[in-house]
């Protein structure tokens, strides 16, 4: 996707709306402000503590905001619990590796397939039988290039397969928008050069909204970028002119983007 989106009437996936989330005395996400549109990789950034996993629990439903409304498309989805946001189409990966380490790769992706049916995970019925959630498994399972590993418990995959498998298992609800949470975090550059890869093919035609440290990552993969500040989005643009933002450059990224 061009990074030309400036002054283009385009549909909306995920909208922020003067969101609020306060901790007792706490105020730690003060009218926060966003839109997604269709299809972007979109990049939130900003120094440790400045609110970023605040902002994810909020939009996933892991959070109720103190006051403000978040949209998925069109429809409300803040305060509805987070399992009603996913079936809505919007699926998260956490900061900490999320699969099932004694269950094998097929079988971890089939469960996320399963879920996305509202299925239950039973030992005695013909699971393997369903033929759609056969298909859409191997699919995915072709998708996060883990075929050769089908039979490998999750728990013995290198920590960047592991990776590869619970984004898999976020898709695995077939979701309009992703959000992921550090997906890089603990990789050596080369396992984070995969994964930038993997991540552009897998995320073709989603919206992406990422939080991520690396910005190598963040300025390569993303068509846009917001950086928070102390619980507010202090600027939201490309990344060239994110890079060229002098607010930023002084409040955030100091020499690490110039360089
Ligand atoms: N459940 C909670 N109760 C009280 N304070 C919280 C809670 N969750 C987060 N905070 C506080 O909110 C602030 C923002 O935390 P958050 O984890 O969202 O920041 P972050 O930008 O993701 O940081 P990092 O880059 O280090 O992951 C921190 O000061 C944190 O202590």
């Amino acid at each position: 996707m061009s990074t030309q989106v400036h002054n283009q009437v385009r549909p909306i996936a995920l909208s922020l709306r003067d969101v609020n989330k306060s901790f007792g005395e706490a105020h730690i996400i003060r009218g926060v402000n966003l839109e997604l549109f269709e299809g972007e990789r979109h990049a939130i950034i900003g120094p440790n503590g400045a609110g970023k996993s605040t902002v994810f629990h909020l939009i996933s439903g892991q959070f109720k905001p103190s006051s403000g409304e978040i949209r998925l498309g069109q429809q409300l989805i803040s305060g509805l619990p987070a399992e009603k946001i996913n079936h809505l189409g919007l699926a998260r990966s956490f900061q900490i590796t999320n699969i099932f380490p004694k269950l094998s790769v097929y079988e971890n992706l089939r469960l996320g397939v399963m879920q996305r049916f509202g299925m239950q995970y039973t030992l005695w019925r013909p699971i393997a039988g369903y033929v759609k959630v056969r298909e859409l498994t191997e699919q995915l399972l072709e998708q996060v290039r883990l075929t050769r590993h089908r039979d490998t418990l999750g728990g013995e995959l290198s920590y960047s397969e592991q990776r590869s498998l619970e984004i898999g298992m976020t898709l695995a609800s077939d979701p309009k928008v992703l959000l992921l949470d550090e997906p890089m975090a603990g990789m050596s550059r080369e396992e984070t050069d995969y994964t930038v890869d993997l991540l552009r093919e897998l995320t073709a035609g989603r919206t992406l909204m990422i939080v991520e440290h690396d910005m190598d990552v963040v300025f390569s993969l993303c068509d846009r970028i917001s950086v928070l500040v102390y619980g507010q989005v202090v600027a939201t643009d490309t990344p060239e002119n994110i890079r060229n933002n002098k607010q930023v450059q002084e409040a955030y990224l100091g020499t690490e983007v110039a360089a």
